[in-house]
This record gives structure tokens, sequence and C-alpha cells, in this order.
């Protein structure tokens, strides 16, 4: 059963299992069709560096990637981008570097912006960024090796090294945001977007 309408499937361009199952959670089945683009060109062609408007640009290029080779469907992109400050992570590509990123965000505030962009047909017919702000707990380097320990190679997939859902949770003090956009998908303000569209049955 879905709840989704459109005389045209729904395609996520993502290869996110936690976005992917958002929209499953939400009653939403989805085709996942992850984008085949080079991030870090994209970013750097467009010069970009302000974080919101490096994810917004990033989720869009992604739906326009996959909206040009599935004609017709609605396809959903999306992107999170990690700032300390003027700094921004991405994410870790193993232990080390997920320590030194953990080291780095602990016992300091850091924003997340999710991104989402819906195009079908070449057209940007949504997009929406949101931003949440997270306190981490001042953490010592065997507190973080104890995470890493336990948490294992998920963390890698995380541009946070982290799951919040999970044991990524035990890492902060406060969090200010919505959980969706935290997981990497401002889930509310797209099923708003749908619902306005028709595309939802409810
Ligand atoms: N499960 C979980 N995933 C998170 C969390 N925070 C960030 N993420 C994931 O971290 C990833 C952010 O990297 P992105 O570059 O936006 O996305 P990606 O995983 O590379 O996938 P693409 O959309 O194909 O680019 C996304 O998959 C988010 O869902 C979290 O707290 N929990």
């Amino acid at each position: 059963m879905t709840l989704w309408c459109g005389d045209e499937p729904l395609v996520l361009a993502s290869q996110s299992r936690a976005r992917r199952l958002l929209l499953e959670n939400a009653g939403l089945a989805c085709e996942a069709v992850p984008a085949d683009v080079d991030e870090r060109a994209i970013q750097s062609e467009a010069g970009l560096v302000a974080p919101y408007e490096v994810a917004l640009h990033l989720a869009t290029a992604k739906a326009r990637a996959v909206a040009a080779i599935r004609p017709g469907s609605y396809v959903l992109g999306a992107d999170q981008t990690l700032a300390l400050g003027e700094r921004m992570f991405n994410k870790p590509a193993g232990r080390q570097q997920a320590m030194h990123q953990l080291l780095a965000l602990a016992g300091r505030t850091h924003a997340l912006h999710s991104a989402i962009a819906v195009v079908r047909n070449g057209e940007v017919l949504f997009s929406h960024v949101a931003v949440a702000w997270m306190t981490m707990r001042t953490l010592s380097e065997s507190d973080v090796a104890a995470y890493l320990d336990t948490a294992g190679q998920a963390v890698m997939s995380s541009v946070g090294a982290y799951q919040l859902e999970g044991l990524g949770v035990h890492l902060f003090d406060r969090i200010d945001g919505d959980h969706f956009t935290i997981l990497g998908l401002p889930l509310l303000p797209l099923l708003a977007y749908f619902r306005d569209a028709r595309l939802l049955r409810f």
C-alpha cells in the first residue's frame, strides 16, 4: 500500500538508506536511483561556499541528473552539509578521519543543513532547505574511541559520523531542530508540497 497517488512514480535520487526508510515509513513507496554525479566537482564549479547553498545546489543537481533518465517521474534529490563555523565536513573516509572530525565537533555546536528538491522533466517543482543545530558533549579521545568501537562502520555513512536515532544520541547535550532534518530529509515540508500538489491520498 502506498499513499502516493501521482500518475507517475516517485523516484529517490539517493543511495541513502535513511532517506529511503523515512519515505517508506511515511507510506511512500519509491524507487531509489542514486545520482551518478561528482558532488565535489559540482560544488567547485558552482563556486558555492555557504552550507545551505551547497546543500540546495547538490540536492537539485542530483534530482536533475536522475530526472533526465526517468522522464515523467517525480524525482526527489537530497543533500546534507555539516558546518562548524566556516569549516565544512564531509562523510569520513575511515575511522581516523571520523575520530578527528568528532574531536573537532566535541564541546561545540555545529549546523546540519538538509536540502531537498523535486524535479520532473527538467523542471524544479519544489525545493527546501532546513537547518538543525547540534550541540555535542565534551568528549575525550577515549570517549570517541569507545563510541567508534561500539558504533562500527555505520558511522561512515553519515556526514557527522553519527546516527542520531542510534548510538549517536550519546554524543549530544542539546539538539535544536527537526528530527527528519537531522536524518537528512526535511519530511514535513516535503509532505506539505506533495499534499498541495494532490500527490498524496490524504
Ligand atoms: N541514519 C542516519 N543517517 C544520517 C544521520 N545524519 C546524517 N545522515 C545521513 O548522512 C548522509 C549525508 O550525506 P549526503 O551526501 O547528503 O547523502 P548520501 O548518503 O551520500 O546519499 P546521496 O543522497 O546519494 O548523496 C545521508 O545519507 C543522511 O541520511 C542520522 O542521524 N541518522
